[in-house]
């Protein structure tokens, strides 16, 4: 059954998009009803009116420069984004298509439109989404910033902290005024030859006991200055003098430990004797001193308390027979 024109006129009224159909000189001819429904105003209040009234001001522009232009030029056009004024003062946006009816002579537009209010929505929320990514991606930048620079800074901590263990470490072992090992050191370095000597190695050693000559003159005519300045010099000696397998430390006042590792008597008694003697003839300033040295070497079942009396009471045997000499004990 082919439907009635009246019936077709009122599905046109009621069709779920806004329509109007427009004359050749751009006048309203017919406004449906939806699109009346949308605007507020009835629609005889609509027919015969400047199609373009129908707009806001710029959208105005639209109308006639791309809507109306392209009708008239290629006969038909596809979505115009145009705003609708409505009577409560608002705006609806509007998605228009439009087409050419009837001939050149006598043409008419039929404009079709849908609000894009959905869409403009849409497009604020992806805005929205993006500008909270945006932030999003700032303040992860910002975080990973201050992670680097803690990271640098805890880095920078940890050098300062390694620093300051290896020189506490060294403090803990060496004697502040020449460098040397401290007597503490001497323990250790002494304990370890001894086990190699027990061991399976059954290394041999010598161990001698260095004291300056007369030092109590020195610091007393000179002062406590120059007697610290004597000490270092002969600090220094023993470094040099010394070959780079044995170990000198300060042990005391004017006291030196010598330790001399794989090492038999005889040729431990030959290198202090030239030690003693490059002691007497360095060119001291402002007094020359001697020293006097007591060697031993290690013996089976000796600890650390054997042989530093062995050691010192060769050294006491040295001093006792006139100082400025080597005494095996
Ligand atoms: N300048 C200085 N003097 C020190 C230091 N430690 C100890 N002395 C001095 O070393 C001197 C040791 O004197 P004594 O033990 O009497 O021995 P000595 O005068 O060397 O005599 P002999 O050892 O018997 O040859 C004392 O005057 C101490 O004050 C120090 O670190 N610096």
């Amino acid at each position: 059954m082919n439907p009635r024109p009246a019936d077709i006129a009122r599905w046109w009224q009621f069709a779920p998009s806004g329509q109007v159909v427009v004359d050749g000189k751009g006048y309203t001819v017919l406004v449906n009803h939806t699109l009346s429904d949308w605007l507020g105003f009835p629609s005889e209040q609509l027919v015969n009116r400047l199609a373009s009234e129908l707009f806001t001001c710029e959208s105005r522009m639209v109308y006639q420069g791309v809507l109306a232009y392209r009708v008239a030029d290629v006969g038909s056009v596809s979505e115009v984004h145009l705003s609708l004024n409505l009577s409560n003062g608002d705006t609806l946006p509007v998605l228009c298509s439009a087409r050419r009816l009837g001939d050149q002579k006598d043409p008419q537009i039929l404009i079709s439109m849908q609000p894009i209010v959905r869409k403009d929505q849409l497009e604020r929320e992806l805005l929205e989404a993006r500008q909270a990514a945006q932030t999003a991606l700032e303040e992860k930048e910002a975080v990973i910033t201050e992670l680097e620079s803690m990271r640098t800074t805890l880095k920078s901590h940890n050098e300062e902290l390694q620093r300051l263990t290896m020189r506490l470490g060294h403090e803990a072992k060496s004697d502040p005024l020449t460098g040397l090992p401290n007597r503490r050191h001497l323990d250790v370095a002494l304990k370890e030859l001894l086990s190699r000597a027990e061991g399976f190695l059954s290394e041999g050693f010598c161990m001698a006991l260095l004291d300056i000559d007369h030092f109590k003159p020195v610091n007393d005519e000179y002062g406590h200055a120059v007697g610290d300045q004597v000490l270092q010099q002969l600090a220094k000696l023993l470094s040099s003098k010394l070959r780079g397998q044995d170990f000198a430390a300060r042990i005391g006042g004017e006291e030196f430990a010598l330790l001399m590792p794989k090492t038999a008597i005889d040729e431990a008694s030959n290198a202090l004797e030239r030690l003693r003697q490059a002691i007497e003839v360095y060119h001291w300033q402002p007094v020359p001193i001697t020293v006097s040295l007591g060697v031993t070497s290690y013996l089976p079942e000796d600890t650390s308390e054997t042989l530093l009396a062995r050691a010192d009471r060769a050294l006491y045997t040295a001093k006792r027979e006139g100082r400025n000499r080597l005494v095996n004990g």
